[in-house]
């Protein structure tokens, strides 16, 4: 297997960025194949001091070197044509040296030094050694990366023009069309135009209602498992939650996940889980001829979609009827009682669209509304178990400001610190870890040219946890956003924060599903305490469209100021762990631990 080589300079002269990095703390992360391969090159510095990278800035490029004495030997020449040559190869020797100057570190490889973990993790391990933006090459495959705030402003927003979403509308084609994430160009403007309205103030104040409502709707399942002595898999809860939640925003269906399980429901993991597959692939598999028929998983998916599509058709076909039997005229911020979903909306509003449209837009907003929530709201979790300081302050806030009723709006804008500490987990987590582009023309950061056709991997967590732009990146610090400040995005962290992306295709649901993180967090939190049991399978990160944990977020559930046991790990909350001092029997409870893990991927491939 071939070892990462560096055939080029790199940016990072900083000391700072290679030893906060290498000291920082790691979430869960096991060192795998390449760690230990990265480990093993000598540090930058050391190759800097072999000339590795010197050679360039110092002597020029290898032809300007080569044709140095020749040159010499012209300009010596008494008869003018030597004197002549001599000057043309010197202007040629200048521009080869100017060229090489902006060729850009490349990293080279074998694709399986990637293949088996999460993809954002050997990103950041090679951007320690390359710096803000490099190229990676697994043989024709050739990647740029960028991990540098200004080079995402540019990207996302300055020149957002020239940029496409590339291979990601190819890999998402199948289930989102021309949906708005993987849409482009004139679709992409029609369809952002028709959509973003539905999003309007008052729709999102008016599911805070519905929010809560699946939250607690949720509280029977948790019931259910603590009667039984058994420990519940948060991560799938709450992605069954998120599920529940955005199925009754988007098109007014109850899928009701969070107590059973239908056809329906299984269509949509079984797609989503395609999606994944699709996004971490390293060949179009699904491009093969007969590739439909031949390979079950594709015939599964496309059996899904048949069910999914059908499903969708009959709700449009509801609404619509709804629509024309509705005496009330269409104003801008029109919200009907009986549903006031986004399909809804852009039925009333007399948004034209064929249906293999409008179903590419629900699909889409499905996926986007559903497994990021349920991430953001695992990995906060996740925290919280091992900050049971933060999950006190937290709880202080929860009972101060909602005490025991559901969340409203206004509780919404009160819970500051719960806001924060879902800011400071979408910066240790962000949701994707990595956004696709592709280049639509040349483009320019610093000397380095990105040309025509370059597939782009912004990666967000690169940028989210670069000690350059944040102090003690790996430290889960939800202070570091004040509560007196506004809500921290794109714009307040001059885009070293991109939670949600940034410029034209920023998400069109954020405050929603900030809203929707600090309802769901909050009630849980007040009603519940989770407690990590001794021996649940350890939180390792791995990656499809978003991160998901390796076997779960199993936690043992406990209603609030029930004792609790002692040797129980990871307590969320100091009231828990204060209580938890005068309990035996309950070590009983944490021995019975029937772990519900979730489907490990492979790595990780983003929206
Ligand atoms: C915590 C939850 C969420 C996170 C972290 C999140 C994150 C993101 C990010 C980073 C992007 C930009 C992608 C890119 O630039 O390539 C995006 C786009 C998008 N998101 Fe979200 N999202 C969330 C929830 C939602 C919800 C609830 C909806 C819909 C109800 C939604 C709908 C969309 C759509 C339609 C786009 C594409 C916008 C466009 O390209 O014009 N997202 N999201």
């Amino acid at each position: 297997m071939n070892s990462l080589k560096c055939y080029n300079r790199t940016h990072v002269t900083s000391d700072r960025l290679h030893r906060n990095i290498n000291q920082a703390p790691r979430h869960d992360i096991s060192p795998r194949l390449l760690s230990q391969k990265i480990n093993a090159t000598p540090s930058l510095e050391e190759r800097m001091k072999n000339g590795e990278f010197g050679e360039v800035d110092s002597k020029g490029s290898t032809k300007e070197q080569l044709t140095r004495p020749f040159r010499k030997f012209l300009a010596n020449d008494p008869v003018g044509i030597g004197r002549y040559l001599a000057l043309q190869l010197a202007i040629a020797g200048r521009q080869w040296a100017s060229h090489a100057a902006k060729r850009m570190p490349v990293a080279t490889g074998d694709i399986r030094e990637i293949i088996g973990q999460p993809v954002f993790i050997p990103l950041e391990q090679l951007y320690r050694v390359y710096g803000k933006i490099f190229r990676l090459s697994f043989g024709p495959k050739n990647f740029i990366i960028i991990s540098d705030p200004a080079y995402a402003k540019q990207i996302l927003l300055t020149n957002a023009d020239k940029y496409s979403k590339g291979l990601l509308s190819e890999i998402l084609d199948f289930v989102m069309g021309t949906g708005l994430i993987p849409a482009d160009g004139e679709i992409w403007k029609v369809r952002r135009r028709a959509i973003v309205p539905a999003m309007h103030k008052k729709y999102v104040a008016n599911m805070v209602g519905m929010f809560a409502a699946c939250t607690r709707h949720g509280y029977s399942t948790l019931d259910k498992a603590i009667e039984k002595g058994e420990t519940v898999d948060m991560e799938n809860y709450f992605s069954r939650l998120a599920l529940d939640i955005i199925g009754k925003a988007v098109f007014n269906y109850d899928f009701d996940s969070l107590t059973h399980d239908d056809p329906i429901i299984q269509a949509v993991y079984t797609v989503l889980r395609e999606a994944e597959h699709r996004s971490t692939a390293p060949i179009s598999y699904w491009n093969l001829p007969g590739a439909t028929f031949l390979i079950p998983r594709q015939r599964r998916c496309m059996e899904a979609l048949v069910v999914i599509n059908n499903k969708l058709d009959n709700l449009i076909a509801k609404c619509k009827q709804l629509v024309e039997e509705e005496e009330a005229e269409f104003e801008e911020e029109f919200l009907s009682e009986e549903d006031p979903s986004i399909l809804h909306f852009l039925l009333a509003s007399g948004d034209q669209i064929s249906s293999k449209q409008l179903r590419d837009d629900l699909m889409t907003m499905l996926v986007a509304g559903h497994e990021t929530t349920a991430a953001v709201l695992t990995w906060t979790l996740h925290l919280l178990s091992q900050h049971p300081d933060i999950a006190d302050r937290l709880r202080a806030e929860v009972d101060r400001v909602i005490g025991d009723r559901d969340v409203t709006l206004d509780d919404v804008k009160e819970l500051k610190f719960t806001t924060r500490v879902i800011n400071e987990s979408m910066r240790l987590y962000p949701q994707p870890p990595v956004l696709i582009r592709r280049a639509l023309e040349d483009d320019t950061f610093d000397k380095f040219v990105v040309e025509k056709g370059a597939d782009l991997f912004i990666s967000v967590w690169n940028i989210h946890h670069s000690p350059t732009s944040w102090e003690n990146p790996e430290q889960f610090i939800p202070d570091r956003f004040s509560l007196e400040a506004p809500i921290p995005n794109e714009v307040t962290e001059s885009f070293a924060y991109l939670p949600f992306g940034g410029g034209r295709r920023k998400c069109i649901g954020d405050q929603f599903a900030l809203f929707e993180s600090v309802v769901g967090l909050s009630m849980l939190m007040r009603q519940f305490e989770f407690v990590r049991p001794v021996n649940a399978p350890p939180v390792g990160m791995t990656t499809g469209a978003t991160i998901h944990t390796t076997n779960g977020l199993i936690m043992e559930v406990r209603r609030r100021n029930v004792v609790p046991s002692q040797g129980l790990m990871c307590p969320i909350g100091r009231d828990y762990a204060v209580a938890a001092a005068g309990s035996k029997q309950e070590l009983l409870v944490s021995a019975v631990v029937p772990a519900v893990a979730t489907a490990a991927h492979a790595l990780g491939g983003p929206f």
